[in-house]
């Protein structure tokens, strides 16, 4: 069975991104209606500018969300912030299982469903991250693993419309590389049987996101792999120019 899936390009700032950022997003709203019936966009600013970017899109389409959430909708945990307040902020979604949050924060699969299990109980689009490091690609555990956090941090409740799957090998963020065509098209392929076995039919709708080191010169070869519905950027997301290049791969 075949299933049309609307790519969704999403750019996850990381902890980049002062008021003085804001001219970069207002230019990628301002390009967004173009292309908006060819590509969904979501932006991840820092929880500091989540506010004023979903101020600045409203009505444009562009999706803006927040980098992690707390399982618990509110309570005594200094420093976090619940999915039900980033719905309060304008937030439409929010980033689960980000390797840099399972490495350094040592955050398990089971804390990461929680947290996506808290997406959806605050109506927000949850994206999954799953990913393997270097040393279990090279020692030929990469799908065993992908498998396993997919099985552990995916709810039971999800649905193509409220999560979003973005695979990131942890090698390939930040650091230039990126797997090879085929290594992506053979983990993408894994994930969607996966999604498949678990949901059945359904899970042939879930979008399924690459991301690591997706740049403007290689975006096209990555996102025309089948099963790719989209890429995860991180550093190219922060220029308007950069990220919309990515966009327009996305469907070109
Ligand atoms: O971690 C990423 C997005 O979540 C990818 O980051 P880079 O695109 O900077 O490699």
């Amino acid at each position: 069975m075949t299933v049309a899936r609307k790519p969704l390009v999403a750019g996850n700032w990381k902890m980049h991104g002062l008021a003085s950022s804001a001219p970069e997003f207002v230019q990628m709203v301002g390009a967004y209606p173009a292309i908006k019936d060819k590509v969904d966009l979501m932006v991840f600013p820092p929880a500091t500018l989540l506010t004023s970017f979903a101020t600045a899109t409203r009505g444009a389409g562009v999706i803006v969300g927040a980098q992690d959430c707390h399982p618990e909708a509110s309570g005594a945990f200094t420093g976090d912030i619940s999915a039900e307040m980033v719905r309060d902020a304008g937030g439409g979604a929010v980033i689960v299982g980000h390797s840099e949050r399972r490495g350094d924060h040592r955050e398990t699969d089971q804390l990461i469903r929680a947290k996506a299990k808290a997406a959806l109980r605050a109506k927000l689009i949850g994206v999954v991250c799953v990913g393997e490091t270097e040393d279990e690609r090279k020692s030929g555990r990469a799908l065993e693993v992908v498998g396993r956090q997919l099985a552990g941090s995916l709810p039971d409740e999800s649905s193509p419309e409220t999560i979003v799957v973005a695979y990131e090998p942890v090698w390939a963020i930040g650091t230039g590389l990126t797997p090879t065509v085929d290594e992506v098209a053979e983990t993408h392929r894994f994930i969607r049987d996966e999604l498949a076995r678990r949901f059945g039919d359904t899970g042939r709708a879930f979008r399924v996101l690459y991301g690591g080191s997706v740049k403007p010169g290689n975006a096209a070869e990555l996102l025309a792999v089948a099963d790719v519905d989209g890429a995860l950027v991180g550093g190219a997301s922060l220029k308007a120019e950069s990220f919309l290049a990515i966009a327009r791969a996305a469907f070109a």
